[in-house]
């Protein structure tokens, strides 16, 4: 069985596929200290808590922090006596090369969302991930990645207001109910809301106007519904696509014998 691991800036994500589906997804919070042996610890307790019996027998990371790949070099080694395949490395091949300029280190996670929706989808799409970051994946017709957008994720922005504004509260994002806040909590949701069903909506479309066509939308990460409730923004809402493009990815590698 094969063990998903991707590691984001705010959280870390474990999956476990039987070649048919997930067996289960297990989140931690990302640290670069995690030892090998703490990140054993808490996969062993939840495997056993769900009742899973998992025979690992390889291991794939996408990870946005370079300095967690070596302890989870070392879990993979010391536990499933396996060398992880991990993205972006040059042994890892990709079924699509990017295309953008020379001594770009395009996110791993980037790659993954890319090679997954292609395999879904087709070409000619954009992927938006809402994670600590909210990326825009742009995936031409051929399935390469050819570029897109990073902008600031929305807990990152709810986050950068409660620490630069001395008098500004930390809320929780949630769908306020009209534009104009009659409180502070209030003004502060509608600004990240309403802002934020803006930024999609325009860099999708400048994205399809500089494209000059139609693209599909997809979308991922936790608080893609909130925003689809209020407007249509996406065609697709699948919230396990990063997971899914490391199946792609280890499947494609062995098909070409890398692994
Ligand atoms: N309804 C909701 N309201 C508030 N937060 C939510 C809601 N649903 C999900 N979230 C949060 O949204 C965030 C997005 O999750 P996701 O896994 O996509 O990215 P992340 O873990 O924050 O970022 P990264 O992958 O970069 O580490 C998570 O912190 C999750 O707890
Ligand atoms: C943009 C993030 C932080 C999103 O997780 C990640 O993909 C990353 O660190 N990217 C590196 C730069 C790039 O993708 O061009
Ligand atoms: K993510």
């Amino acid at each position: 069985m094969l063990l998903c691991i991707d590691c984001g800036n705010t959280n870390t994500v474990f999956s476990i596929w039987d070649g048919e589906k997930f067996l289960c997804t297990l989140r931690t919070s990302t640290h670069h200290a995690r030892t090998a042996d703490a990140y054993f610890t808490w996969y062993s307790t939840l495997v056993k808590h769900y009742g899973i019996e998992a025979e690992i027998t390889d291991v794939i990371i996408s990870s946005t922090v370079p300095r967690v790949v070596w302890n989870l070099r070392v879990f993979a080694d010391r536990f499933f006596n396996c060398r992880p395949l991990v993205v972006g490395k040059p042994e890892c091949a990709l079924p699509h090369e990017p295309r953008v300029d020379e001594g770009t280190q395009v996110g791993p996670d980037r790659l993954v969302n890319t090679a997954a929706a292609f395999d879904r989808h087709g070409g000619d799409i954009i992927v938006v991930d809402f994670g600590t970051a909210t990326t825009f994946d742009v995936v031409a017709k051929d399935g390469a990645y050819i570029g897109g957008v990073i902008a600031p994720g929305v807990n990152l922005s709810l986050e950068a207001l409660h620490m630069a504004a001395a008098a500004l509260p930390h809320v929780d994002i949630s769908k306020p109910q009209k534009v104009i806040g009659t409180n502070t909590v209030e003004c502060i949701q509608s600004g990240v809301f309403w802002g934020y069903i803006g930024l999609v909506r325009e860099i999708c479309t400048r994205i399809k106007e500089e494209r000059a066509r139609e693209m599909k939308i997809i979308a991922t990460g936790g608080l893609a519904p909130l925003f689809q409730q209020s407007v249509e923004l996406f065609d697709e809402f699948e919230d396990d696509l990063t997971m899914h493009g490391l199946t792609v990815i280890h499947r494609y590698n062995k098909e070409q014998g890398t692994i």
